[in-house]
């Protein structure tokens, strides 16, 4: 199977190495400087792992078509990406492995054909060309939004030959959303006030309050037609206790003056309980303050200097 990873940064690139290790025809499509290392050096991935990889990288679009296209941009990235690509995406099995609600509805729109994904495995850019992973999860795919086919079960097959623990469903989108409230809470309070994930279980106030927005996200849902495999609440605490020791990793992409996915966690929440005339006044808030944080986190006086 031919498979390019378009955005190849953190999580790409340990799929697309990962890949290219267990034999597959693999190109990773990302930006210099990570590109131009992987091209002089290989690809190194540290943690679990230690492993230089020779994997091909570029910057460009390809003419020719992959068998699958993995999607690993940040969610804001999404439209971009996928319009720079039109003429390869365009009836081509496409797989988001992003956070976030609407990935998979852009690969629609643009004519490919998608899988939608969850990852939990944990990765980061150390530098061009070295990428740790840090956690190992487990992903969850399926056609999107609902039902299944024999090619998510090869792509399945591929990763777990590849050591990507993967597992297939038959309601990704039930999985998407449920992931989505998770990271409305944990990601939003964690990011708020700076904390690990863990103090969010062990304090009574952050707990009674992550509770609540987690309840409002699957009111939301629930009223647009989702259904769950897993509660989201029971979700809610097993994330808790398994990144206990984590930043969330909104809160990583405001230390490093990044922007974050706000808009496409708490934002798409808010937008879809406007369609069922659910207000959403705990994911209103979160969002408002998350993208107050984001411009003001350069200003000086934020510590009352
Ligand atoms: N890093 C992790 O451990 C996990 C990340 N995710 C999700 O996966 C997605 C990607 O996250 P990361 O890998 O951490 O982000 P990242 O920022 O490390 O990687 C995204 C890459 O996409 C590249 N990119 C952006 N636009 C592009 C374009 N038009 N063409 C080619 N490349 C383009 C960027 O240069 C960047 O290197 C996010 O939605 C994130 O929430 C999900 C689970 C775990
Ligand atoms: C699971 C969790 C909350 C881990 O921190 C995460 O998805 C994130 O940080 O984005």
């Amino acid at each position: 199977m031919k498979v390019y990873i378009l955005g190849a940064g953190a999580i790409g690139s340990l799929f697309g190495g990962l890949l290219a290790k267990a034999g597959v025809d693999v190109l990773l499509i990302g930006r210099d400087p990570h590109v131009k290392s992987i091209g002089e050096r290989g690809l190194v991935i540290k943690g679990i792992i230690n492993e230089e990889i020779r994997v091909n990288a570029t910057t460009s679009i390809p003419k020719e078509k992959p068998d699958l296209i993995i999607l690993s941009t940040k969610a804001y990235s999404t439209e971009d990406a996928l319009n720079s690509a039109k003429d390869i995406v365009r009836e081509t099995w496409v797989l988001s492995i992003q956070n976030g609600i609407g990935n998979e509805d852009k690969i629609l729109r643009v004519g490919g054909k998608a899988i939608g994904g969850i990852t939990t495995n944990g990765a980061i850019l150390k530098e061009p060309g070295i990428v740790e992973w840090k956690g190992k999860g487990i992903t969850i795919i399926g056609l999107y939004p609902q039902g299944h086919n024999e090619f998510v079960e090869e792509v399945a097959e591929l990763f777990n030959k590849a050591g990507l623990e993967t597992h297939t469903s038959d309601n990704i989108i039930g999985w998407i959303w449920a992931k989505a409230i998770v990271n409305s809470a944990i990601n939003t309070i964690g990011s708020i006030l700076e904390i690990k994930n863990g103090l969010i279980k062990d304090n009574q106030y952050l707990l009674s309050a992550a509770m609540e927005v987690i309840k409002e996200g699957c009111r939301i849902a629930l009223q647009n037609g989702i259904e769950f495999e897993v509660p989201p609440m029971e979700l809610f605490f097993q994330t808790l206790e398994q990144t206990k020791d984590n930043y969330n990793s909104m809160l990583q992409d405001l230390w490093r003056g990044k922007r974050t996915e706000i808009d496409y966690i708490s934002g798409k929440i808010v937008e879809y309980g406007k369609y069922v005339n659910l207000e959403a006044p705990m994911n209103s808030l979160l969002w408002a303050l998350v993208k107050a944080k984001e411009e003001l986190r350069n200003n000086v006086w934020r510590k009352g200097k």
